[in-house]
């Protein structure tokens, strides 16, 4: 008998889109296609990246993963159920990083584990841990406004952990942030993942960010958006980003969006 390794995505996705579409009716009563005929499967533990120019529709196909919008054609399932609403293990983090002003970062990372019925010192020590990973310990009594936009990113993103997300949507979290911290919490992001292996879906349009955390990198299309490419990328994790292999990928996203002509010589560094 044939022996299978890893997950097959084809028998047993976490998440499946059939032929999934969303369309808007402006003001004026004209409807406007803006995803249409999205097929994909996503493996339990997978970390895809959806990549597309400005407009092609990422947020919106997050948001209907995410169960904020609802889609107007096909079919959305996770763990084999349809998706009709959000879900509390589902966890969005979103670039302006959703932190609560009048709390302090302790609290704020302790209000997703009130909701889960977790309160006083439990809650205050799994808060405290997932700051000590995020390297926040040390600013747990202060409140967002003293804080970088980089730290913000990183309550948020120790917030989400906390409550043991199974799924953990990124729409362009690391957008509005200088590159250096972008860097570093690219890798952070991909400590953590490989930590604890939660399925994460993270919406970007930077092809080297997409390069260096996805496993897989679904790549989208504008006018109306849909999905054109899915790309495994075999770099070890975390990877060189300097190294030939990188270059690779890189160079096999740019074809995909037909940046490059097939036959151009390859990069040199
Ligand atoms: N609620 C809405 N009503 C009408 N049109 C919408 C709505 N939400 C999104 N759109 C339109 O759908 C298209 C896709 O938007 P979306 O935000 O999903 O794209 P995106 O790829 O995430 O873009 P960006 O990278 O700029 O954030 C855009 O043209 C947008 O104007």
């Amino acid at each position: 008998m044939e022996k299978r390794v890893g997950v097959d995505v084809t028998e047993s996705p976490k998440i499946e889109l059939r032929n999934v579409g969303k369309h808007f009716r402006d003001p004026n009563g004209v409807t406007r296609t803006v995803l249409t005929g999205v097929n994909l499967k996503i493996a339990a533990g997978d970390f895809l990246c959806l990549l597309g120019p400005s407009g092609c529709g990422k947020t919106t196909l997050l948001n209907l993963l995410a169960g904020f919008e609802q889609p107007t054609e096909g079919e959305l399932s996770i763990d084999g159920q349809p998706v009709t609403g959000p879900h509390p293990r589902h966890i969005t983090i979103f670039q302006d990083y959703g932190l609560f002003p009048w709390r302090t970062v302790l609290d704020n990372v302790t209000f997703g584990l009130e909701a889960k019925g977790i309160d006083g010192k439990n809650a205050r020590e799994i808060a405290e841990q997932h700051l000590e990973r995020v390297g926040l310990r040390d600013v747990a009594a202060r409140f967002p406004h003293q804080l970088s936009g980089g730290m913000k990113q990183r309550v948020s993103i120790a917030r989400a952990l906390a409550v043991e997300p199974d799924i953990l949507f990124m729409d362009e979290p690391f957008a509005a942030l200088d590159a250096f911290t972008r860097l570093r919490l690219q890798e952070e992001i991909l400590y953590l993942w490989q930590e604890k292996r939660p399925t994460i879906i993270f919406v970007t349009h930077d092809i080297d960010e997409a390069v260096y955390l996805g496993r897989r990198i679904a790549i989208m299309s504008p006018d109306p958006g849909r999905l054109t490419t899915v790309l495994d990328v075999a770099l070890p994790r975390p990877c060189d980003r300097a190294s030939p292999d990188f270059f690779y990928y890189r160079r096999k996203v740019f074809q995909a969006f037909k940046v490059v002509h097939e036959t151009a010589p390859d990069y040199v560094i």
